[in-house]
């Protein structure tokens, strides 16, 4: 499969997508100081050759214009000829698609993800268990404990993205790196977003259960309960 052998419409839908979810996500605020990117990917998945539409780099992802996705094969080089940059982290969306052969990747940056990824990175991992949205995963059994993989956060990008293996946790689609963010992704762009959503839901879980356990004491001692 070549890129030119992927239908217009194909590559329009993934655009579309794209566009869709950008808006959605800034909505929440989850693309501060030009911070995050998004990906789906477009044609079949051949670990060998495959293409995914991603976000320019440094835009103000909270607005929407002409200049927003580039298309990249594998290796994250654009295949049509343009003046926009690939992300800076295209690298490691290339690394989850190659390892995974998901449809799509989203990286946002959240205070949530941020403070709970320093909270456990030297553990290497964010445990969770208990909580309802952890069927967002697909995994249904009573009271399932799950274990999201902390990465530490390099600035030469290269250096992450050769650690993505290393960590990945075929059951949990989603790696936080320490300080920085998470990457989520799913089989498609609705699955991404859910995958996504669940994770910071948990986050913010835990951030105040943290918060909670740590206050409770001295409020009960203060006799102000
Ligand atoms: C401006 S802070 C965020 C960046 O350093 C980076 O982590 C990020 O998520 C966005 O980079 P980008 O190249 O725009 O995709
Ligand atoms: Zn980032």
């Amino acid at each position: 499969m070549t890129f030119a052998n992927i239908s217009l419409e194909h590559k329009q839908q993934a655009l579309d997508e794209l566009r869709q979810i950008k808006q959605q996500f800034a909505a929440k605020n989850w693309f501060p100081g030009t911070s995050g990117n998004l990906s789906v990917r477009v044609g079949e998945f051949d670990p060998e050759q495959f293409y995914f539409a991603i976000t320019a780099s440094g835009k103000d992802k909270s607005v929407s214009t002409p200049e927003d996705f580039l298309f990249v094969d594998k290796s994250g080089r654009a295949v049509e000829t343009t003046s926009l940059k690939p992300s800076a982290e295209t690298q490691i969306h290339c690394d989850i698609y190659r390892l995974t052969g998901c449809g799509a990747v989203f990286h946002v940056h959240t205070v949530f993800n941020n403070l709970i990824s320093e909270w456990f990175g030297d553990q290497g991992a964010v445990p969770a268990q208990g909580i309802e949205l952890i069927k967002a995963f697909n995994i249904w059994e009573e009271n399932a404990a799950i274990s999201i993989p902390v990465l530490p956060n390099f600035a030469h990008i290269p250096s992450i993205a050769e650690r993505v293996e290393d960590v990945l946790n075929p059951n949990v689609p989603g790696i936080l790196l320490r300080n920085h963010g998470i990457y989520a992704w799913g089989q498609n762009a609705f699955e991404a977003k859910k995958h996504l959503e669940a994770f910071e839901f948990i986050f913010e879980y835990l951030y105040r259960n943290i918060l909670l356990k740590n206050s409770a004491p001295q409020v009960i001692a203060d006799g102000r309960r």
